[in-house]
This record gives structure tokens, sequence and C-alpha cells, in this order.
């Protein structure tokens, strides 16, 4: 009898330590549920506007470049109004863009929150069938022990009214006792083997269940956090700024680079603003000179007007920068007026440098400044040429030698 006392707790036991292994698994699914609701709180998975932008600029890079590649067929012929229509397809395209982006955004936001909600709810289900066995455990148990104890105590009671008065204690007396306790082991053995089985079993239902929540959980929550940091980054390339589609737009839409394939051949004239404007009325004639050569990228430079961002254009120093080291990435030739002392047409023909962008620096010794030895040294005849002019009258003629030497 006691035999079948222990294996009942001993079952109890083994569905104890089940029930811790099934909780660890639990704890562990629910901090993968709080790494997921962290992770889709944090700022850089709130990208959506990021997101965006990214997808967008992606796009718009890829049809502005087609528009303007295209220039030389599409455009030559095109009237002003034909322009427009390239202008407004570019913005539809935006638009459309735009609500397939924000609809995928939301879609894979409900799939995140769907896979965190059914984390939860797994979790909670196998937290629930966890208890609802340990109970039965328990009170299959508990019943077993009290079936055992009243048989045995009515055995027990038998036994000794039979060697009290041998005459009350019939054959057939005996013979009960003996069917009663072999009917009372085999129910008691077959109860605890049916709750042994059904607790092996259910565990191991949940154990599988929580082990593959807590997979697709973390690949899904690996997935969301390698896209957005590879999203990230990808903001970070200047090719991205938005700000550079903005004046592609509006290049396309200037009369002036109607049929024009801007892509063809781009120039960066370099002219000092901050350093002084004194010079901006050479710097106008130089990028008139400079027109039938290919596309100027700051034709502003020669605009007696412009002395730099003001507050109202919105555009803090830093767009200028990027915007200018972007033109610069796109330029095939650098030609800079070096008279006027100017940091930021030093630091410009630096970066050239380093970009392996051929330069022409065009300096007036009778201006009354002096050139730094950084830019006069860096003359090599090929990468930086450093050449003197007094009047502008000179310039087409330098221009036509610069231009053949890195065209052909
Ligand atoms: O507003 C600007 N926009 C702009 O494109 N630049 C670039 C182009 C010029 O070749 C060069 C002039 O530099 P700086 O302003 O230090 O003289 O820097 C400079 C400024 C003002 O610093």
């Amino acid at each position: 009898m006691d035999r079948y006392i222990d294996s009942g707790s001993g079952s109890g036991s083994g569905s104890g330590s089940v029930a811790a292994t099934v909780l660890v698994v639990l704890a562990v699914e629910a901090a993968v549920v709080l790494v997921v609701l962290t992770v889709a709180a944090a700022p850089e998975v709130l990208v959506v506007v990021e997101v965006n932008k990214v997808v967008v600029a992606v796009v718009l890079v890829a049809v502005v470049e087609a528009v303007v590649e295209a220039a030389p067929t599409a455009l030559v012929e095109a009237t002003a109004a034909t322009t427009e229509v390239v202008v407004v397809v570019v913005v539809v395209v935006v638009v459309v863009v735009v609500v397939v982006v924000a609809v995928v955004v939301v879609v894979v936001a409900v799939f995140v929150v769907v896979v965190a909600a059914a984390a939860v709810a797994v979790a909670a289900a196998a937290a629930v069938v966890v208890v609802v066995v340990v109970v039965v455990v328990v009170v299959v148990v508990v019943v077993v022990v009290v079936v055992v104890v009243v048989v045995a105590v009515v055995v027990v009671v038998i036994i000794a009214q039979c060697s009290s008065s041998s005459s009350d204690c019939s054959s057939s007396s005996r013979s009960v006792v003996v069917v009663v306790v072999v009917v009372v082991v085999v129910v008691v053995k077959v109860v605890l083997v049916v709750v042994v089985v059904v607790v092996v079993v259910v565990v191991v239902v949940v154990v599988v269940v929580v082990v593959v929540v807590v997979v697709v959980t973390v690949v899904v929550v690996v997935v969301v956090v390698v896209v957005v940091t590879v999203i990230v980054e990808i903001l970070n390339l200047e090719i991205l700024d938005l700000y550079a589609l903005v004046e592609w737009v509006s290049l396309i839409k200037t009369s002036e680079n109607v049929g024009k394939k801007m892509s063809e051949f781009n120039i960066y004239f370099a002219g000092s603003i901050k350093g002084g404007r004194q010079d901006v009325d050479i710097y106008a004639q130089i990028i008139e000179l400079l027109k039938p050569h290919g596309h100027i990228f700051t034709e502003f430079v020669g605009d007696k007007n412009y002395n730099g961002p003001t507050p109202a254009d919105g555009r803090t120093d830093k767009d200028v920068h990027d915007t200018d080291i972007r033109y610069l990435k796109r330029s095939h030739c650098v030609v800079a007026e070096v008279t006027q002392t100017s940091m930021g047409v030093g630091y410009e023909i630096g970066r050239a440098v380093a970009l392996e962008i051929p330069i022409l620096c065009l300096f007036r010794p009778n201006g009354g400044k002096a050139l730094s030895c950084m830019i006069r040294g860096a003359h090599d005849g090929s990468a930086v040429s450093v050449v003197d002019y007094s009047e502008v009258s000179e310039v087409p003629n330098i221009l036509a030698d610069f231009f053949k030497k890195i065209k052909k």
C-alpha cells in the first residue's frame, strides 16, 4: 500500500520540477516580450517618418535621375507645359510612394504588435495550463491518499473483528477484504499512471509551444532591429538627402536646364562668400563662360544678392555644407576663383583633391591678394591646375585648355 502512496507523491514532485522548468521558460518568454515592447517604443523604431523619407528619397532619386537622363530626347523639344507635366508626375509618384510606404509601415507595426500580443497570450495560456495541471495532480494525489487510508482503516477493522471473534469472521468476509484491497490497488495504480501520462503530455506540449513562440519572437525582434538599423544607417547617406531632391526638381523646372542633360558634365564653381564678396561680378562672368561646358551646380556664388543662408531660408550651415559636398561628389571638375581668400573655397579644393576631381584655380596677381602656398603649391598641372590671369577676357582660353585636357 505504501508503495502506491510513495509513487503518488513521486509523480507530484516530478510535475513540480517540470512546472519549474516551464516557469523558467515563461520567464524567458516574458523577457523576450519585454524586449519586443521596449524595442517597439525605442525612438529608432519609431521612424515611420524616417522610413517614409528614406523610401521616398530612394524612389525619387531614381525617378528624377531617369527624367534627367531622358532629358536630351524627352525635353529638348518640350514646352514649358511638358516640363510642368514631368514635375506633376514626380509629385504624383511621391504621393503614391508615401501612401504605399505608410501602408507598409502600418502593416509591419501591426505585425510586430500582433507577435508581441501572441507571445503574451501564449505565455498566459501556458501559465494557466501549468497551474491547472498542478492542481489536478495535487487533487488526484490527495484523493488517492484518502481512499487508500480509508480502505486501510476498513481492512484493519475487519481483521480486528476476525481476530476477536472467529465466529463473526466468515470466509466471505475475508474474501471481501481481499477483493476490496485488490480493487483499490488496481484503481490507485491506474489513476496514478493516467495522471503521470496526462501531466507529461500537457507539460511537453506547453514547453514545445512556448519554445516555438520564443523562437518566433526572437527572430521577429532580430529582423526588426536589423532592418531598422539598416534603415537608420541608410538615412546617414548623403545621397538620400531630400534637399537634393527638392533642388533637382527645381532644376528640372528651371527653363535653362530643360533639354540639358545635367549629369552629362557637372561643374562645381567655387568663389568667396563669407570670405568677402568683392569679386562677385567676376564670379558671375566666369560662370557665364562656364555654361557652354556643362551644368554648374553653384551658380548662386555669382549672385551679388547672395551672402549666405538667412534665417528666412530655413537652411542651417550644415544644410549648406552637406548640399555642397553632395554637389562636389557629383561634379566632374571644380573651377575655383581663388583671388579673394576664403576658408570655404580652400576647404572645397581640399575635399575635391581627396575625391580626385580635376581642379582649376584661377588667380589674379593684380587683385592685391597673396595666394596661399597650400593652393599654389598644390599645382601639378594635371589633378590641380593653378593659372594666373589679369582680365576675365583671358578666361575663355584658360577654360578651353582645361576642359580639353580633362574631357579627353
Ligand atoms: O552660403 C554658402 N553657400 C555655399 O555654397 N558656400 C560654399 C560655396 C563657395 O564656393 C564657398 C565659399 O566659402 P566662404 O563662405 O567661406 O567664403 O562655400 C558657402 C556659403 C557661405 O559660407
